[in-house]
C-alpha cells in the first residue's frame, strides 16, 4: 500500500529504466507509452488546437517525436521543432524520430504565430548545465504571449533529484512524468514549475522498486496510520503517556501554552508544562488540561522527570537563548524520554553542535530536531536540496531532523525521507511551530516511533491549517486537531 508515494532520483530512474528493459520490456515501449500518456493527458485537458511540439537531442525528445505522431493522427495540427540536429539522435529516440511523418523544422526557424500550446520534450532526466541561449530566448517569447505549456517528465532546466532550475526554466501548465514522482517534483523552486503533475504508468514492473529500494516518499496517511497512537478502551491517562514541556519566562509563555495544548490534543495523556517559579502564575492562568510544575533549573527539572515518569520532552518554543535553555535540554537528554528540540533549544548549541550530536548518539530513546532554515543553518554545515540536507543532518546528529519549509523534510538516520506538502502558505504564521512541535510530542508520548511521530505531526499540522484557510493563527489550529484525526481514525 504505501508502495504508490514512493519518490524516485534521476539515477533512481534509470534504473528502474533499466530493470523493466532487463526484464522483458523493450525500451521502445516504454517510449510509447510515455506518449500516450502524455496524450491522454493533453486530450483531457484541450480540446485539438495547433500545438508545437519541441523536441530535444535525447530521450526526451523521443517522446515528444511520439506525442507528436500521436496528436497528428487524432487531427490535432502539430507542428515539430528540433533543437539540434534530430538526424544524429541514436537509440528508441532515432526510432521514434524515424516514424515521425510531418515535417521537423530547425529550432531557430520555428514561429509561434498561431500557436496555442507548446509540448516541451526538450531535456528531461539528462539536463545538465545551463540551458542555451536560444532555448531561453524561445521560452522568454512563449512567456511572453501567455501560451500554455505541457512539459514532458519535467519542465526543461529543472533537475528532477532536487528540484533546482537552471536560469530560463519555463513553468509548465501540466507536467507528465512516469511510473513515479521523481524527488525534485516536491522540492522547491522545481514543484512551482510542474503546474498540475500527471504520472504516467508506461509498463515498468512496480517489482524493480525491490531491487531500488528508495528511500524517499511523499508524506502521506498511508504511510504511518497504524501507528497512530489512538487509546484503548483498557488505557488510562498515563498509560497514554506523559509529556514536558518546558516553558519560558514570564514574557514569553505563550509559544509553550501552544505546544502543550497541541501536545494534549495528539495523543499524551497527560501534559505538564515545566516553568520556571517566577512564571508560575502567569501559566497557572492560562492553563486548564495541561498541569503545572515549578522547576527552579536543571537539576529539579531531571529529577522530576524520574519521578513523574515522563516519557516526552519537548524544549524550545519560548525558552530564550540561555545557560538554562541549554541545561534543560542536556537535563532531558540524559533521561529515558523520547526528546524534541525545537526553536532556542536549537539555538543554544549554535557554538557546540557537536556536543549535541555527541548527546543524542550516547542515548537509546529518540531525539527529534524541528529546525527552520536558519535554525538548520546554525547546526549544520550542509549542502544540496532540503531533502539531502535534511538527511545528511539526520545521519550526522542522529536525530530525526524535520526540516520546516514550503516542502518540510523529515529525515530517519537510517537514510529514510519523506517530503511534506499538504501545508497551506498561511501556515507559515507566528507560533506555528510551537504548534508543529506540541503535535509531535504528544505523538511520541503516545507511543508513535519518532520518524512516523514527525511525519505524522506535519501532515496533520498541514491537514489542521488547510481546514482553516487564510486568516488564521495559531492559536486556531490546535482546535482543528480532533477533526483531523477522527478523518484519520
Ligand atoms: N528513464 C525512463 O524510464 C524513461 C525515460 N524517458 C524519457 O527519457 C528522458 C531521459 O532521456 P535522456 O537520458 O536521453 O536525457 P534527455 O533529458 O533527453 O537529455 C539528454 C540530451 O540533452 C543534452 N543536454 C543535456 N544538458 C544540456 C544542456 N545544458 N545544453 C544542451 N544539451 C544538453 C545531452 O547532451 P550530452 O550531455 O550527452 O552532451 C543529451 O543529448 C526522460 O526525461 C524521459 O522523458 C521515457 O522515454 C520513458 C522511459
Ligand atoms: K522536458
Amino acid at each position: 500500500m504505501t508502495l504508490t508515494r514512493e519518490m524516485l532520483t534521476v539515477p533512481e530512474m534509470y534504473e528502474a529504466d533499466r530493470l523493466a528493459i532487463e526484464g522483458g520490456v523493450p525500451g521502445l515501449e516504454l517510449m510509447e507509452a510515455a506518449g500516450q500518456g502524455i496524450t491522454a493527458h493533453m486530450e483531457q485537458a484541450w480540446d485539438p488546437c495547433p500545438v508545437l511540439v519541441l523536441c530535444g537531442p535525447g530521450n526526451n525528445g523521443g517522446d515528444g517525436y511520439v506525442v507528436a505522431r500521436i496528436l497528428k493522427q487524432e487531427g490535432w495540427p502539430v507542428t515539430v521543432a528540433a533543437w539540434g540536429d534530430p538526424s544524429e539522435l541514436t537509440g528508441d529516440a532515432a526510432d521514434m524520430f524515424g516514424q515521425w511523418d510531418g515535417d521537423t523544422k530547425a529550432f531557430d526557424a520555428v514561429s509561434l504565430d498561431g500557436i496555442s500550446l507548446v509540448v516541451d520534450a526538450l531535456f528531461g532526466a539528462g539536463f545538465r548545465g545551463d540551458l542555451p541561449e536560444d532555448v531561453k530566448g524561445l521560452f522568454h517569447e512563449i512567456a511572453a504571449r501567455g501560451l500554455s505549456v505541457v512539459a514532458v517528465d519535467v519542465p526543461s532546466g529543472m533537475n528532477g533529484t532536487t528540484g533546482w532550475v537552471a536560469e530560463g526554466t519555463q513553468r509548465a501548465e501540466m507536467t507528465v512524468s512516469f511510473f513515479r514522482p521523481k524527488v525534485g517534483h516536491m522540492l522547491l523552486p522545481g514543484r512551482e514549475y510542474l503546474g498540475k503533475l500527471e504520472i504516467v504508468d508506461i509498463g515498468i514492473p512496480p517489482s524493480v522498486l525491490d531491487q531500488i529500494k528508495p528511500q524517499t516518499w511523499m508524506n502521506g496517511r498511508e504511510l504511518w496510520t497504524d501507528a497512530l497512537p489512538f487509546p484503548e478502551m483498557s488505557g488510562h491517562k498515563y498509560s497514554r503517556g506523559h509529556a514536558a514541556v518546558v516553558g519560558g519566562g514570564v514574557t514569553a509563555t505563550g509559544a509553550a501554552r501552544i505546544a502543550a495544548r497541541a501536545c494534549l490534543r495528539s495523543g499524551a495523556g497527560a501534559v505538564t508544562v515545566a516553568a520556571p517559579p517566577a512564571a508560575v502564575m502567569t501559566y497557572s492562568i492560562t492553563l486548564e488540561a495541561v498541569m503545572l510544575a515549578s522547576l527552579a533549573g536543571a537539576e529539579d527539572f531531571a529529577n522530576w522527570l524520574d519521578v513523574k515518569r515522563i516519557n516526552a520532552v519537548l524544549i524550545g518554543p519560548g525558552n530564550g537563548v540561555t545557560d538554562r535553555t541549554r541545561d534543560f535540554v542536556v537535563a532531558a537528554l540524559a533521561s529515558d524520554a523520547a526528546v524534541t528540540l525545537d526553536a532556542d533549544a536549537l539555538t543554544v548549541f549554535r557554538d557546540t553542535p557537536d556536543h549535541l550530536f555527541s548527546l543524542i548518539k550516547n542515548r537509546q530513546a529518540p531525539v527529534i530536531l524541528t529546525p527552520h532554515g536558519s535554525e538548520f543553518e546554525r547546526l549544520f554545515d550542509v549542502a544540496g536540496s532540503a531533502v539531502e540536507r535534511a538527511r545528511a543532518a539526520a545521519l550526522q546528529s542522529g536525530a530525526v531532523v524535520l526540516l520546516k519549509g514550503a516542502s518540510t523534510v523529515v529525515a530517519a538516520p537510517d537514510g529514510r525521507a519523506r517530503v511534506n506538502v499538504n501545508a497551506p502558505p498561511w501556515l507559515a504564521t507566528a507560533g506555528s511551530g510551537d504548534t508543529l512541535a506540541g503535535i509531535i510530542t504528544g505523538l511520541v508520548a503516545g507511543g508513535m516511533p519518532a520518524f512516523d511521530a514527525a511525519s505524522a505531526g506535519a501532515w496533520i499540522h498541514g491537514e489542521a491549517g488547510a481546514l482553516l484557510g487564510p486568516g488564521m493563527i495559531a492559536e486556531d489550529l490546535e482546535a482543528q486537531i480532533p477533526a483531523v484525526l477522527a478523518e484519520l481514525q
